[in-house]
């Protein structure tokens, strides 16, 4: 048995189409997920902001409470869609992110929710580093006009499987949450991501690639299919990316489900025949993973 991937699994990313209507994009995900998992996936993903559009403009009217935690149908129609569609497929589903209001602190986050094969919330994830971008001509966006950060590292344990980290789009520039979530063992790094047509071509699959060999682990990304009506053009290319970097499975630009399977003993060869996993000199740099992390939010 592998020691950080217990088993092979089939992982699904679904790049959606998604529009304006609410329910439709939550019923319209439901149909994917159960036929990622006809196709035998284990674990599914879905895009950042799934249930949306994408842009600081929907934040607010998307918004659902997820606190304190169950919220209500009510409260949270997508965390029930979601809840409900993991254990109708029996699979972990990865749920992209929604945007999430938190009613006490009246703050936006753009929030992930990761549920297991019997319904049950297995983690949260809040993005960490808000999409703040100018580049003149091209795109400007701020999330931080609406958006407030998370402040935690997201690793996931799947029972069956083993660790998974969870981090949201703009996240995966930081190399730092992908080395401490490798070196905790994670076996794939999950960026649900709604990447643009202008910094896709630059740096989407660079990204995905330079995570994957940093830590040589598993690193997947799933972007929104491309609307080219939206005020935000997705650039698509879902992919994932094998611990020597290799680019197992990409997506065109439209709706599409890639899957792809995962095996423990590909992690454990790329550190045998690489092993700069196991040469590194915190004697002469400090290990980001040890000291001062934060693994829970901050109430
Ligand atoms: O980093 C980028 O270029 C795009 C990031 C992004 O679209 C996001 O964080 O939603």
């Amino acid at each position: 048995m592998s020691k950080l991937l217990k088993k092979p699994v089939k992982l699904a990313l679904i790049q959606l189409a998604s529009g304006a209507d609410k329910s439709h994009n939550l019923t319209h995900a439901r149909d994917k997920v159960l036929s990622a998992a006809q196709s035998g996936a284990g674990i599914v993903v879905l895009p950042e902001c799934f249930n949306s559009p994408y842009g600081c403009d929907y934040f607010p009217s998307y918004a659902e409470t997820l606190l304190p935690s169950p919220p209500t149908p009510s409260q949270s129609p997508s965390f029930h869609a979601l809840s409900a569609m993991a254990k109708e497929a029996h699979v972990y589903l990865i749920g992209g992110s929604i945007p999430e209001l938190d009613t006490e602190t009246k703050k936006y986050y753009n929030t992930s929710l990761t549920f297991g094969p019997s319904g049950d919330l297995l983690a949260t994830h809040r993005k960490v580093h808000l999409f703040d971008i100018d580049i003149p001509g091209k795109i400007t966006f701020k999330e931080s006009e609406v958006l407030s950060p998370g402040n935690k590292v997201t690793i996931v344990e799947f029972p069956e499987y083993g660790k998974v980290a969870i981090a949201i789009c703009y996240d995966i520039r930081f190399p730092e949450l992908a080395m401490i979530a490798a070196r905790k063992g994670a076996f794939a790094l999950v960026y649900p991501g709604a990447f643009n047509t202008t910094t896709g071509p630059m740096h989407w699959k660079l990204l995905g690639q330079a995570r994957a060999v940093d830590n040589q682990v598993y690193v997947a990304l799933c972007s929104p299919a491309r609307d080219e009506d939206a005020s935000y053009r997705a650039w698509g290319h879902s992919l994932v990316c094998d611990p020597l970097a290799e680019v197992l499975v990409e997506a065109g630009e439209r709706e599409e489900t890639v899957l792809v399977d995962l095996s423990g003993e590909k992690i454990e060869e790329s550190r045998k025949g690489i092993p700069v996993y196991g040469q590194r000199r915190f004697d002469v740099y400090p290990d980001v993973s040890k000291g001062e992390v934060r693994f829970e939010d901050e109430v």
